[in-house]
């Protein structure tokens, strides 16, 4: 199947910064996908080059098979919100999202709507300069849903969001996603995707170090860790260096383990006269992450 947004070898320069290097990607139709950096990554410059608001220095970026420009009316195909800052602060919100609607060649009369579904509708009439960040986020959101796009792209959305703000966009991406829309949507901390998000696509310093599914991420990136309790973990931890195992943080009675799997670890205990209390082999995105960012040197850009 066609991606709905694709990276061919995509670089941009600004000068002597290298923003994008090379990077190559394919997003699935109607999945969330999580754009994954630290800040400064190239996040915002990729999508931007998506949305044809810079040119490329060399390589493509398109959407649904061509570029940005070739799309007849481009805010029917991708809506997007990259600037919480991108209304006019005298101009009220509704009248914002009517003007967005009126550049998009699309009726006006659905702008109450888009705004009742961001949760803007008791402020509808106010001007935009006094809206918190999470307010300018809704809004910026409200104006990206205007064209009724098949693929919405999000840069950084939940920055000024408080916790319920956060979890109700979430059920907002979600529900567009069951609508068979694609999602992309950036942020530099993994803990605001990690519940939300199919596949990623995670780059640092202008390279991309993985993308695919968040499963095939962690089966990919993962350290191979343990954490265990014992009742002797002086003893243990001895035991383990001495196998081959290395010991990456101990805490009074819980130690974390790379280089050795439980069941060699139970065999090791064992041997040594030693009760284990309690072993988990524990998995997150979060340290998926990590590792694949510190190691980052040394990882080819596509993951299965
Ligand atoms: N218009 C520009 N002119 C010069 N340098 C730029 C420009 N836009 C981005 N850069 C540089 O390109 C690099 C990538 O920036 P970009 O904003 O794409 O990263 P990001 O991952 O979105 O980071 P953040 O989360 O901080 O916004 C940075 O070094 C940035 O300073």
């Amino acid at each position: 199947m066609q991606p709905m947004l694709e990276a061919r070898n995509l670089t941009k320069r600004f000068g002597p910064v290298t923003a994008v290097s090379d990077a190559s990607f394919a997003i699935r139709s109607g999945a969330i996908t999580g754009f994954l950096g630290p800040n400064g990554a190239g996040k915002s410059t990729t999508l931007r080059l998506f949305l044809g608001l810079v040119q490329p220095t060399s390589g493509s970026a398109l959407i649904d098979g061509k570029p940005i420009h070739e799309w007849p009316i481009p805010s029917l195909k991708v809506g997007a919100a990259l600037d919480a800052q991108c209304v006019h602060p005298s101009r009220r919100a509704i009248d914002s999202v009517r003007w967005a609607a009126r550049l998009a060649g699309v009726p006006t009369s659905h702008a109450e709507d888009l705004l009742e579904r961001v949760g803007l509708s008791a402020v509808a009439r106010q001007r935009t300069g006094k809206f918190s960040l999470g307010m300018r986020q809704r809004l910026a959101l409200a104006i990206a849903l205007v064209g009724d796009p098949e693929i919405v792209v999000l840069d950084e959305p939940m920055n000024g969001l408080d916790p319920e703000g956060i979890a109700w966009l979430k059920d907002l991406l979600r529900s567009l996603r069951d609508q068979g829309r694609t999602v992309l949507i950036s942020s530099h901390l993994l803990a605001e995707l990690e519940d939300l998000v199919d596949d990623l696509v995670v780059i640092a310093g202008g390279r991309i170090i993985g993308s695919g599914s968040a499963t095939a991420f962690i089966d990919r990136f993962h350290p191979q860790t343990i954490s265990v309790l014992s009742d002797k973990p002086e003893p243990l931890c001895a035991a383990v260096i001495e196998a081959g195992g290395e010991v990456l943080d101990m805490q009074g009675q819980r130690m974390e383990i790379s280089g050795l799997t439980s069941i060699q670890l139970g065999e090791i205990a064992r041997d040594a006269g030693i009760a284990l209390l309690g072993l988990t082999e524990e998995r997150s995105l979060k340290r998926a992450f990590t590792h694949a960012t510190a190691t980052i040197t040394d990882i080819p850009g596509e993951l299965g």
